[in-house]
């Protein structure tokens, strides 16, 4: 069969986007800017990955369930990782689901438990507990979601292959799913318009610019995570990843405003 060019492009066909949607602008998203992944969608397969640091610690704090970070992550306690899949697995991702269904997306939530979708291991059991890395994605799942039209919400828990669930970063877990979804691009959506160097934009960094950076202390805290995964994806076939503001339009003529981070600059 020949495809007419009025003919959508459905199926297996569209190259994937991963979007992970941070816990510090879930109550601002806006609007404009769903309307503007609706639009993404008629070209490219859309995956969600979604966070949710402030509300656990929220939660944490009005059940008194007391958590530390390790590096960047949360310490995972059994009691810690029972809040933690209630607010991620159940609140967010179900209210998220929700307000993309609610804007005319066919949003299907679900956590890396289920189906199988995330096998993780544990990432430093030592020092951080019940926290784990995606080791395996069940591409099959995802892809057959995407072939049916619609569109994986994922919630950042893992299972080891014993059953174990795990309490996954969600700018790690997404770059995972990106780099095993053989994804086109990895979009990060924060609280910021992107890498800011006294209050101005970085539109582009590479990984020399990045780690000096982070040397001199402009990218710290919750950005870290951000640079650091993208750098290591960015070695595979994913092209782009972008940080960009998710309380406006993030799109002007077809093109994301934000930072992009490439591994290398080319020099012209
Ligand atoms: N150079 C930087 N430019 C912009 N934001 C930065 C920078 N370094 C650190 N940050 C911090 O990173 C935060 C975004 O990360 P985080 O709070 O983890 O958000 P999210 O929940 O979206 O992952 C920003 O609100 C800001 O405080
Ligand atoms: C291991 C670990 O730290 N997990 C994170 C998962 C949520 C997350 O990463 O949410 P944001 O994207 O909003 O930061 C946590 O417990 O807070």
């Amino acid at each position: 069969m020949t495809m007419s060019k009025s003919m959508p492009v459905t199926g297996r066909n569209k190259p994937v986007v991963v979007i992970k949607l941070g816990g510090s602008m879930l109550e601002e998203l806006a609007d404009s800017f769903i309307t503007s992944i609706k639009k993404l969608m008629k070209t490219r397969h859309v995956i969600f990955v979604h966070g949710g640091g402030p509300e656990i610690n929220r939660m944490l704090e009005k059940l008194e369930v007391k958590s530390q970070f390790y590096n960047g992550q949360r310490k995972t306690t059994p009691e810690v990782l029972e809040v933690v899949q209630m607010v991620l697995a159940g609140k967010i991702n179900k209210w998220l689901t929700a307000r993309l269904q609610k804007n005319g997306i066919e949003a299907v939530g679900l956590s890396g438990c289920d189906g199988r979708l995330l096998t993780s291991s544990f990432l430093d059991e030592e020092h951080l507990g019940l926290v784990g890395k995606v080791s395996r994605v069940n591409r099959d799942f995802l892809l057959s979601l995407l072939e049916l039209t619609y569109v994986p919400v994922i919630a950042p828990l893992g299972k080891t292959e014993d059953g174990q669930i795990l309490n996954i970063n969600a700018d790690l877990c997404a770059a995972a799913v990106a780099e095993n979804m053989n994804a086109e691009q990895l979009v990060f959506v924060t609280d910021v318009p992107g890498i800011l160097q006294n209050g101005t934009l970085i539109e582009e960094a590479d990984e020399q610019q990045i780690q000096e950076l982070i040397d001199d202390g402009v990218i710290f805290g919750g950005m870290i995570p951000k640079v650091t995964s993208s750098l290591t994806v960015l070695s595979g076939q994913l092209k782009e990843v972008m940080i960009v503001n998710g309380k406006d339009a993030v799109f002007k003529q077809g093109t994301l405003i934000g930072t992009k981070i490439v591994k290398k600059k080319v020099v012209m």
